[in-house]
């Protein structure tokens, strides 16, 4: 690209995320006591002045007479500039720097404070046009430098036309100012830069919107730091996930959209055509027949620890990673379970509904402390395990019962079969993943071998447990009383009514699938499930994905990455190299890990590098998917 562009830059909420006066009203005014109420007459001159709707320089004065500012809290300001550049101007200093002598903050701001916070990403002082402070004895604010033309009406115009720049003129920024630069014919090419707000009056006009600095790059051919603009990558969250993963998923820039329930496997397919990331949970069927139509689909987050719903090995072939929550939630299902076991030992349920209708049954009869009581867990992985130990804690007496060897904890004792688990105990609970062959896992044979009377809780998966079988021990009293959180067939919404052969028994306690939802354990998973998410998409980290095979990668320094997904066939790696080799392409650094079916190469090669390599590597036989990070 030559190098004889412009490119102008406001500052207020384009290079900082905030308008640089409201702010140091609040830093001047904090003991006012009237300070709120002056501070929105700041912030409401600052907003007309942006949009355009009055007069720039009137506004101003008002705004320094108003902001009772001091010399001495510029350093706070800047300070607080400092933290709140732009993320997307944080992550590009790599254009800063190679265009430097092209770079132009033009702003009605004051150079006081706007060239300490700009020079660090290598603008020159002397590109940095703006407005200066004026002093008073005692060190007050008390006007500007009226001559700048910046400080009056049409400013940036005056400026523009007394540089009189030879060459293309870009203009980024949020105010309807900047707009009127192109519209004066001072410049090519105006975006209207949208990440910390989109005024309405300048988006209307603008021919270009900016959503952050890497969209501008991008569009204009120019070195970014990230390979592809994250607003370009489509997130979809379905069923209600925690709102901070929507604001994770938004800070980084992508566009996300969000839906209360879950959608039918044809809404999926149509809906997943554009999607990059899908957020589920436990109810949306994520099928082969939806993983056909996710052309652009990279990654799947279970907002949830089962996977059962995705199929795991379609999803593998076609290259899409997917990752769950298998921690967040586990503490929040035990709680449940615990405080269930309790209740039906005191057949609290039933006699809670007597009273509703308003009968008096004060009576002891079949209701028992759990102390000393014998609790038999099938399934002793993260929530099995963790109910043993507080279980014990509670004074029972643990047993349990896995398909594979598991640490025992505590006192708990293994059974080797499962019939051994369920002669012994008084309260059955089952806690086994819901793997397909699970299917119908609990059923009449299982039912017999518990001791008459016990308890039995269900907050697993409701394919695995046969639901006439539970009805029918509940009914001839050998099962006493049950708690059932999941089932066979689940309601998509909460509009959707609840039918079930379950319905209506007594000491029956039923639950809406809520074994995880609690507000910590929604709040733990829309962290974890968007951090490993973006980890991958950064840096091709699939350390804890449960499809693929796991590689956590060192931080990417002064290469570029090539990711390439293939079938697991011989031959890939060396064609890869070979591809290099030809090229003449350096490599820094290279990982390979596989599983029976795919392989996962990550290579790091030098910045400097032949293009024709990344066609050649898309065509290489067996390539599955093929992305390239900066
Ligand atoms: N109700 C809810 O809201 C809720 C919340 C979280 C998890 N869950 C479900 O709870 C279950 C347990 O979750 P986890 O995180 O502890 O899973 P996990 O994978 O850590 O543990 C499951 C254990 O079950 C064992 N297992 C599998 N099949 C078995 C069988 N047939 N017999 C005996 N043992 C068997 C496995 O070896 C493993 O140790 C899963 O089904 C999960 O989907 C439900
Ligand atoms: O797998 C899980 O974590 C639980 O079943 C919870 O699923 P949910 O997020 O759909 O409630």
């Amino acid at each position: 690209m030559s190098k004889d562009k412009y490119f102008i830059l406001d500052f207020d909420s384009t290079f900082t995320q905030v308008e640089a006066l409201d702010l140091l009203g609040e830093i001047a005014l904090q003991h006012t006591e009237s300070k709120e109420q002056i501070l929105e007459e700041i912030k409401a001159i600052t907003n007309s002045g942006m949009d355009g709707s009055s007069s720039f320089s009137e506004g101003l004065l008002k705004r320094i007479h108003l902001l009772q500012a001091h010399k001495k809290h510029l350093q706070e300001l800047i300070g607080t500039l400092e933290d709140k550049v732009s993320d997307s101007i944080k992550r590009n200093k790599a254009f800063f720097e190679e265009y430097t002598d092209q770079i132009l903050i033009v702003s009605s701001g004051f150079k006081e404070f706007i060239v300490p916070v700009v020079t660090p990403y290598g603008i020159k002082e002397e590109n940095v046009y703006a407005n200066t402070f004026v002093f008073d004895a005692q060190g007050y604010i008390s006007g500007f430098d009226t001559d700048n033309e910046l400080s009056q009406d049409k400013g940036k115009i005056k400026l523009l036309q007394k540089l009189a720049l030879q060459g293309d003129v870009y203009v980024l920024g949020d105010g309807y100012t900047d707009y009127e630069i192109k519209e004066a014919g001072l410049a090519n090419k105006f975006y209207a830069f949208t990440e910390n707000i989109a005024r309405d009056k300048v988006v209307e006009v603008a021919e270009h919107i900016a959503p952050n600095l890497d969209e501008f790059l991008y569009q204009n051919n120019l070195p970014m730091t990230i390979s592809y603009p994250k607003n370009r990558i489509k997130v979809l969250l379905l069923e209600n996930v925690h709102p901070s993963a929507l604001a994770l998923f938004k800070q980084e820039g992508y566009q996300v959209e969000t839906m209360a329930g879950a959608l039918s496997e044809d809404e999926l397919c149509e809906k997943i055509k554009d999607i990059a990331i899908l957020g589920i949970r436990s109810k949306t069927q994520v099928t082969a027949k939806v993983l056909q139509q996710a052309n652009r689909l990279i990654s799947i987050g279970a907002f949830c620890i089962g996977t059962n719903q995705i199929d795991l090995e379609a999803a593998l072939w076609a290259g899409i990673t997917v990752f769950n929550a298998p921690f967040s939630n586990t503490r929040s299902v035990v709680e449940l379970a615990l405080g269930e076991i309790i209740m039906l030992s005191r057949n609290v349920f039933e006699k809670s509904m007597k009273m509703h209708q308003g009968n008096w049954d004060k009576s002891a009869s079949g209701s028992m402390e759990v102390r000393d009581k014998k609790l038999g867990i099938i399934g002793y992985g993260n929530i099995g395990s963790q109910l043993s130990v507080l279980a014990e804690a509670l004074g029972m007496q643990v047993y349990y019962y896995d398909v594979v060897e598991k640490l025992q904890l505590g006192n708990a004792r293994k059974c080797e079969t499962l019939e051994q688990l369920l002669e012994t105990v008084d309260v059955v609970t089952l806690h086994v993943d819901g793997r397909e062959s699970n299917k119908g896992f609990f059923g009449e044979e299982a039912f017999a071998h518990m001791k008459p009377g016990a308890i039995f809780l269900n907050l697993s998966r409701g394919h695995i447990v046969d639901l006439p079988a539970l009805t029918q021990a509940l009914k001839s009293g050998k099962v006493a009383g049950a708690a059932v959180d999941v089932f066979p067939y689940e309601p998509a919404t909460n509009q959707e009514e609840f039918t079930n052969e379950l319905r209506g028994l007594p000491n029956v306690i039923l639950t809406p699938h809520i074994g995880g939802s609690t507000i910590e354990a929604q709040e733990n998973i829309a962290r974890f499930v968007p951090t490993r998410i973006m980890q991958y998409i950064n840096t091709g980290n699939t350390y804890q994905s449960v499809n693929f095979p796991n590689i956590q990668l060192p931080a990417l320094k002064n290469a570029h990455r090539l990711i390439h997904i293939h079938r697991n066939v011989p031959g890939v790696l060396a064609s890869i190299n070979s591809a290099l080799a030809s090229n003449q392409v350096n490599i820094l650094g290279q990982y390979l890990k596989t599983n029976e079916q795919i392989g996962y190469v990550i290579t790091d090669i030098d910045k400097a590098y032949n293009k024709k390599v990344i066609e050649e590597l898309r065509c290489i036989p067996a390539t599955i998917k093929f992305r390239m990070l900066y």
